[in-house]
């Protein structure tokens, strides 16, 4: 029987075991061992399994609405493919959806069949194709988020632009918050943004990506994102959450769109960080996202000002890389927060296949962002090269400018 396999984490006063088989059957069949034998038969290809349950003894925590420790277990339950159809909402629907209203059930997992795997895109470009589109194949990418441009005019924007990209970033993404402005139209910021970059690129012989937020009503996201590739947007960005991980999968499927996509984490933090509820981050934000086709994923680093702990996320990191998984790898960005003298940190735990992102640790730069970009770029190089930051510094003015302002955290060899 093909099946998706679910893993919970399930707290309770009561048995967990019962109430694993309770939900095995109400997300299936329904009742069971009242059934006639022969519904029994025709059913039988349709019920939910409990495969495992593995108590833990008491929550670490004290529940805030019980007031107490509860019983805990991990608890498998497999749902057979047939009862759902091959889409990101039913699976949710069947596996976490009125689950997910039922009690202290966190969602950890699901583990897929290969077939039914074959039915999903995941990322179009990865880590591969993105690493071609910038030229860059030996180092962690660097990326700066437009940060103190809601209310500005195109001018600003592309001159701003300009700057980030003379400081060295591989990428410059707007931020979530930058919806559509008549000073900032979709349109004319990918149209300008590129002829400001194709100047740099001129002058430099650097070649840096924009990854343009891609905004509005559902519906109307294609058609938006179908005219970006037309007028030659090099990514999109996109805020998944608040959207849905199917409208992710549908940008991704189209071939007229056929772009390079970016999720930004934002409204997850409403779903990922209770111990008790909602679903595990490598689960959110790596392997459903991997799945429905994001090339490159934002998440907290463990280090900066939203900090996500640290095995949640090399979880995440994990998800978007494992090579057993047969789908293109997609680029962790651990983010938020980060400064240059981060780098030592970031690249032990997330490699070179990954992206240093910074806002502030770029544009906060005593040398504005042209600064803050030459600051992290000389970090990634002292790191790859195996030198302390402080002894980088002394040789290059940027990034001595930075580990004065933020300090540095260097790691043991
Ligand atoms: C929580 S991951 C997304 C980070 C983000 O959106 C952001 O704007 C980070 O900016 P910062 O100035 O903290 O680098
Ligand atoms: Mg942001």
């Amino acid at each position: 029987m093909s099946a998706v396999i679910a893993t919970y984490l399930i707290h309770d006063e009561k048995d967990i075991r019962k109430k694993a088989e309770g939900i095995a059957l109400g997300l299936t069949v329904g009742t069971w061992t009242d059934l006639p034998a022969l519904e029994q038969e025709q059913l039988r290809k349709h019920k939910g399994e409990v495969v495992a349950v593995e108590e833990l003894g008491e929550s670490e925590r004290v529940n805030v609405y019980f007031g107490k420790r509860l019983k805990r277990a991990i608890v498998k339950i497999a749902y057979p493919t047939v009862n759902f159809s091959a889409d990101l909402s039913a699976l949710l629907v069947t596996t976490f959806g009125k689950l997910s209203l039922d009690g202290e059930v966190r969602l950890l997992d699901l583990e897929f069949p290969d077939e039914w795997k074959q039915q999903f895109p995941g990322p179009r470009f990865g880590i591969d194709g993105i690493r071609d589109k910038v030229g860059v194949h030996n180092r962690p990418l660097l990326m700066s988020i437009f940060k103190g441009i809601i209310g500005r005019d195109l001018a600003y924007l592309t001159s701003e632009l300009k700057k980030q990209a003379l400081g060295g970033v591989d990428l410059v993404k707007d931020d979530e918050i930058l919806f559509d402005s008549e000073l900032l139209p979709f349109e004319k910021r990918i149209t300008e943004g590129k002829a400001a970059l194709q100047e740099v690129y001129e002058q430099t012989g650097k070649r840096t990506l924009y990854a343009v937020n891609l905004t509005g009503k559902t519906f109307a996201l294609k058609d938006k994102a179908k005219r970006a590739a037309e007028l030659g947007a090099d990514v999109l960005l996109f805020n998944v959450f608040a959207y849905g991980l199917d409208v992710l999968q549908a940008l991704r499927e189209d071939e007229e769109i056929a772009l390079p996509i970016m999720a930004h984490p934002a409204f997850s933090g409403a779903v990922t960080p209770s111990e008790f509820y909602g679903v595990a981050p490598s689960l959110w934000l790596g392997k459903l996202l991997r799945l429905a086709g994001a090339d490159f994923v934002l998440f907290p680093s463990p280090y900066g000002s939203v900090a996500l702990e640290r095995e949640q996320a090399l979880g995440i990191a994990k998800a978007l890389t494992d090579e057993q998984e047969p789908f293109a790898r997609a680029f962790p960005v651990p983010s938020a927060g980060i400064h240059p003298g981060l780098v030592p940190l970031l690249v032990r735990d997330f490699g070179l296949d990954s992206i240093v992102n910074a806002g502030g640790g770029i544009h906060g730069h005593p040398d504005g962002a042209i600064g803050g970009g030459r600051a992290f770029r000389a970090a990634i190089d002292a790191v790859l090269a195996g030198r302390p930051l402080r002894a980088a510094a002394a040789e290059n003015e940027a990034l001595q400018k930075a580990i004065d302002r933020w300090g540095v955290v260097e790691v043991e060899a």
